[in-house]
């Protein structure tokens, strides 16, 4: 297995099918890690977890907001993830201080959207637990509505199959001019979309049914506030 540490290493996971820049690495992390880490979310304490429509998601770091994060320190068992993940460079060099925890039974997903302009525009995803197909899509605006199909179907201009404990890195164009979701489905079947099958242990043709999916997506949030408490502190 090739390793990676630096942005450097990181172009040799390029996936070339998909436009820049998406990144796969099956097996960053052991079953071993991927067993403590789905320990340590399902420990955590109940409030933690805000359910909504087809997932349930837990919130670590602080919550992102316009006028600056109040950022919250990070547990060590996810610090570690943060820091490993950072040291490949995608954070022009800052270290991620925030992480989400995405949870999706079977049949279950997540709306075609943006992640918005509170990220620094990459974004970091350890899977675990069962696999995902994240479906990308051109986006409808104002200015292009004319120009581009208006069916979802139409739209959508490849998938990634992200297996266990693989990394994804999606930046740049990819990140920046283009959706992503995840169909609320029960099975998926692999077809020709999906671009990354190379780099994966199923094959096309194939249909994996789905299981109870964990996503950690790691991210830099730039703006971050000064905690109210350190400020209430000062005489
Ligand atoms: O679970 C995933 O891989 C996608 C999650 C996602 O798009 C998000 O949290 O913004
Ligand atoms: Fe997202």
């Amino acid at each position: 297995m090739q390793t990676c540490h630096s942005v450097h290493d990181l172009e040799s996971f390029a996936i070339d099918k998909a436009p820049r820049a998406a990144y796969y690495i099956p097996e960053y992390i052991s079953e071993a890690e991927e067993e403590c880490l789905l320990r340590q979310i399902y420990n955590a304490p109940k409030p933690k977890w805000t359910q909504l429509s087809g997932r349930k998601l837990q919130n670590w770091g602080g919550l992102p907001h316009a006028r600056g994060m109040v950022q919250e320190k990070l547990p060590h068992w996810l610090q570690s993830y943060t820091e490993k993940v950072s040291s490949l460079g995608v954070f022009g060099g800052h270290c991620a201080n925030h992480v989400l925890v995405n949870e999706y039974k079977a049949g279950q997903g997540i709306m075609p959207h943006e992640d918005g302009p509170l990220y620094y525009p990459t974004v970091t995803t350890i899977n675990l637990g069962s696999h995902a197909i994240l479906d990308f899509y051109l986006p409808i605006s104002q200015e292009n509505q004319n120009q581009v199909p208006s069916t979802e179907d139409e739209r959508h201009i490849l998938s990634l199959l992200l297996e266990p404990r693989s990394l994804l890195v999606i930046r740049e164009a990819l990140y920046t001019s283009y959706l992503h979701g995840i169909s609320p489905q029960n099975d998926d079947t692999l077809n020709s979309t999906v671009v990354n099958l190379d780099c994966c242990s199923a094959n096309a043709g194939d249909t994996l049914e789905r299981d109870t999916r964990v996503s950690l997506t790691i991210r830099y949030v730039p703006k971050v506030l000064k905690t109210p408490l350190l400020l209430g502190r000062r005489r």
